[in-house]
């Protein structure tokens, strides 16, 4: 039996932060990692934009040894005794805990009957998949039109692949970007010769003689050779749906990082389902900002420090030479308010609440201006034309 003071479940970028917040209030406690792949954490980012940018692969590693961390890799822990406070993994072993953190994150969403010749790109191993199959004409049905979608196909083209994209919505990035500026990127990926086809389901996919053909709903067949899909992700719950922990969508924590009102047990980044008290609700975060700052928070709060988690949620994205930042609720369902100096290239949009107050902005070609918009939210009144443009800057 190993036999730990901090047990972290995962080995993801929040589980790294958090043996590093953990270390920030607690320079001897034992840590022990289980994570179920057989990298150390890194950073996921690179895989879909910086790598394919000329970013070295050895340049994603983040140092979780650093931490003084026994990392426990390729296995998985496959049951928890909350009562022993112990875990079992998938090969037998068993660990014992005073504290523990559960950081599953979450797996691709998959369609089962579209075979295994589809890769559901999340991992290292999948980037190295992919981009080894990645050569100069080589042709790319790419499935989905969010996060990884958009930024994967302008990545792939960048390389000199030839990329079909194929999802449901109107536009690229339709959850996000409000109507004009999903329909504005569309026609960017389109003028750059990516193929988009909006609006398309996909009703099969099939490999023969080493061509994947990809059936789509109006008919049409699609030849490639390698198929990408992001089709967003599923939270890694069952282990604490088993051990009885509260779940709701995602594992439920307090502003702590607390489950189910115990001591001892914390969940944090994509898994964790938190309140956000400036937007007054909770919600489930999917982005590298959420897994370092909840990680690094909860990790802490492991270690003593009681400390109230109330970050609003931010993220960024590169897609081709557009880029953007983005902070608060930013869901294309929203009204909005939006101001732009470039149409297209530089401007800001404020999604509103039903008052006319900023939940959230996408910053879009503007850097460096987050705190600014995060003050807003905070503040909580209804938002005027000037305060954009004090934004755009
Ligand atoms: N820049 C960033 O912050 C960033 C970058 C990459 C990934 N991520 C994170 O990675 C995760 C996964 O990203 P994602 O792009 O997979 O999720 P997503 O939710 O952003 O996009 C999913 C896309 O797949 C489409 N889709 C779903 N089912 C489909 C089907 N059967 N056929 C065709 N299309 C289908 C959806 O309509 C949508 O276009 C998310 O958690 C995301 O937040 C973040």
């Amino acid at each position: 039996m190993l036999s730990y003071r901090y047990l972290i479940v995962g080995g993801g970028m929040t589980a790294d932060a958090a043996c590093k917040g953990i270390r920030e209030c607690d320079a001897e406690g034992t840590i022990g990692l289980v994570g179920a792949e057989s990298h150390p954490p890194y950073k996921r980012p690179p895989l879909t934009k910086g790598l394919w940018a000329g970013a070295e692969e050895n340049s994603i590693w983040r140092g979780t040894e650093e931490a003084r961390v026994d990392l426990r890799l390729g296995r998985r822990i496959v049951a928890l005794d909350l009562e022993k406070r112990r875990a079992v993994d998938d090969r037998g072993d068993e660990y014992a805990y005073e504290r523990l953190l559960l950081a599953t994150g979450g797996r691709p969403r998959t369609v089962p009957d579209w075979g295994d010749d589809v890769v559901y790109f999340r991992t290292l191993d999948d980037y190295r998949d992919v981009r080894a199959r990645a050569r100069a004409g080589a042709r790319f049905v790419v499935i989905g039109g969010g996060f990884i979608g958009s930024e994967i196909a302008a990545s792939l083209t960048s390389s000199g692949c030839a990329v079909t994209m194929v999802f449901p919505e109107p536009g690229i990035g339709w959850r996000v970007f409000a109507a004009e500026l999903a329909a504005f990127v569309t026609d960017d990926y389109r003028s750059r010769g990516v193929e988009v086809l909006a609006g398309a389901s996909v009703d099969g996919v099939e490999r023969e003689g080493g061509v994947t053909r990809v059936r789509l709903g109006e008919g049409r067949v699609l030849e490639a050779d390698a198929v990408v899909a992001g089709l967003g992700i599923e939270p890694n719950v069952e282990l604490a749906t088993a051990a009885g922990l509260p779940v709701d969508g995602g594992i439920v924590v307090d502003e702590y990082g607390r489950v189910g009102g115990r001591e001892e047990i914390f969940a944090a980044g994509d898994v964790a389902r938190f309140p956000v008290p400036a937007l007054g609700e909770s919600t489930r975060v999917e982005h590298e900002d959420h897994a370092n700052t909840h990680g690094r928070r909860v990790g802490a709060n492991m270690a003593g420090a009681e400390q109230t988690y109330d970050h609003l949620p931010f993220f960024y994205s590169d897609l081709f030479d557009l880029g953007y930042e983005a902070v608060g609720a930013v869901d294309s369902r929203s009204a909005t308010l939006a101001r732009w100096t470039e149409p297209g290239k530089k401007g800001v949009v404020a999604y509103l609440d039903g008052a006319g107050r900023p939940r959230g902005f996408l910053l879009w070609g503007i850097f460096g201006r987050v705190d600014a918009a995060r003050e807003l939210i905070r503040v909580g009144e209804p938002i005027e034309e000037d305060a954009l443009a004090a934004l755009v800057g």
